[in-house]
């Protein structure tokens, strides 16, 4: 493990701490208070209040900050922000019950119905995060109908219908980012884009259609500039991974929900209608982004799978010929193939049964591999039949290996599942060529072949190497 790596684990576990956790929940609720109350208009909502998203998103992420501690330290941080920047105790008192009721709701609701699989994985997710949100804001508008008209004169109706509206608009904007945000020690790749592929400057595309978008949107004005994003947004979606895509959004949509907020003239019910349009826009990309993730890695997963044989582990017959032919395509200097078939084994089959043959097959693709480095590949091709590519050894290296791999099989008995033990010899056919390059893997396979005909006809357990006359041991 590098130094630094070190240190972003032991980071990692100082906020995931008994006490750490609730101090660093307090912490980043009172400067998610601070940001808001300097950044919002007097006598209203912030447009964009960090601290109740941060508090129920940090406690589904880090369950040890979930304590009476937790708790208690966050209400003295709702109350001290609030104090500290000039609001009166029975004010602070009642935004800080809202903040609570909200972040509780929220925190609640996500957790049942995500049965404790917190992080953005499948698409339901998203629709449950949507829930859960939808949830906490009523609970915030529910304090907030109490609360306009005894703190900014307005009615209780529109207060409900204020707060709940601010709060979801908070709550389905940062949360996403929150729940999908890798673990620190995340690979930078992983933790930007949403497929195999390497990032390459196409990858900033979606980006700068983003920006261009944003900027279309504030230049061309109106009701529908809200949805210019859009495109770009979903383009993003099925590049990114869910987490660089939860924070485009997030960001995009704040900038259009500032940008307009500034450009119209003040009124309640169309900053209501604002807010809710710029954040429903939010689930959509989240949600293809993560439908995006689960399908590449199901097709990563078929893919292991289809490339394997079932019983060895090893490549199977399709993927060793395709990955065997590449690499006689890119080789430089001498490679060699062999084909391997094991001596007398239906016999262990007739005797012993096919699982005392299955279990025999098993181990001889283990111990064979064994013999192998990383760059050399090993295939069953079939039956109790293998076949090795070896690139960049000469003719006798490669003999040395087909020898090393005959002996580590022959000289030890095989376990069966009945707890006998058996022997279990091999015979190999080998050729090498000195440049693979034009050549076909299925040319040198019919070579190899009839070199292991010859291993087979001169008495098995040997090795035979194609074009030589005689069995080379
Ligand atoms: N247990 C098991 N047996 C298999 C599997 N695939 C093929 N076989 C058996 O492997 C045996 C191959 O037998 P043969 O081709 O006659 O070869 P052999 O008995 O090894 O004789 P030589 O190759 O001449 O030494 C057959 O009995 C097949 O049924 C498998 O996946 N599991």
């Amino acid at each position: 493990m590098s130094e630094d790596q070190k240190n972003e684990r032991s980071i990692w576990h100082v906020y995931q701490g008994k006490l750490g956790a609730p101090l660093t929940l307090a912490v980043l609720v009172f400067v998610g208070c601070l940001l808001g109350i300097l950044s919002r208009p007097e006598n209203h909502l912030a447009s964009l209040w960090l601290a109740n998203a941060t508090m129920a998103g940090f406690m589904l992420r880090v369950p040890a900050s979930v304590s009476p501690l937790g708790w208690l330290l966050s209400t003295l941080a709702f109350l001290a922000a609030d104090l500290l920047t000039g609001s009166g105790l029975f004010k602070a008192g009642i935004l800080t019950v809202a903040n609570l009721m909200g972040v509780a709701a929220t925190y609640t609701v996500y957790k049942r119905l995500s049965k404790g699989a917190i992080g953005i994985r499948q698409p339901m997710s998203v629709l449950q995060l949507a829930i859960a949100c939808a949830c906490g804001a009523a609970a915030s508008g529910l304090v907030g109908a109490v609360a306009n008209p005894l703190l900014f004169d307005g009615g209780v109706l529109i207060g409900f219908i204020f707060w709940s509206v601010t709060e979801f608009a908070n709550y389905i904007g940062i949360l996403p980012v929150i729940l999908s945000m890798p673990e620190p020690a995340a690979r930078a790749r992983r933790i930007v884009i949403n497929s195999a592929a390497p990032i390459r400057w196409r990858g900033m595309l979606p980006v700068f259609g983003l920006f261009v978008s944003c900027m279309g949107a504030i230049v061309i004005g109106g009701p529908g500039a809200i949805a210019f994003p859009v495109p770009a947004l979903l383009w993003c979606a099925v590049t990114y991974s869910v987490f660089v895509t939860a924070l485009l959004t997030l960001m995009a949509s704040a900038w259009m929900l500032i940008s307009f907020s500034h450009s119209l003239p003040y009124d309640e019910s169309l900053l209501i209608s604002l807010r809710l349009g710029v954040f429903l826009i939010v689930p959509g990309p989240i949600m293809l982004s993560s439908v995006m993730q689960s399908n590449n890695k199901l097709l990563v997963t078929l893919k292991q799978m289809a490339a394997r044989d079932g019983l060895t582990g090893v490549s199977n017959r399709l993927d060793f010929l395709d990955r065997a032919q590449e690499q006689l395509n890119a080789a430089s200097s001498s490679v060699g193939v062999m084909m391997i078939d094991l001596d007398h084994f239906k016999e262990i089959n007739d005797t012993h049964g096919h699982s005392a043959g299955d279990a025999v097959l098993i181990a001889v693709a283990g111990r064979i591999q064994r013999c192998l480095r990383s760059s050399d590949l090993l295939g069953r091709l079939g039956g109790e039949e293998f076949a090795i590519l070896i690139p960049d050894r000469s003719a006798e290296e490669l003999i040395a290996v087909a020898e090393r791999i005959r002996h580590t099989v022959a000289d030890s008995t095989v376990g069966l599942p009945n707890h006998r033990s058996i022997p279990v010899t091999m015979s190999i056919g080998l050729v090498v060529v000195e440049n693979g390059n034009g050549l076909s893997i299925e040319r040198l396979l019919i070579e190899a072949d009839s070199a292991l005909y010859r291993a087979k006809s001169a008495g098995r357990n040997r090795v035979v190497l194609s074009g030589a006359p005689e069995p080379v041991n």
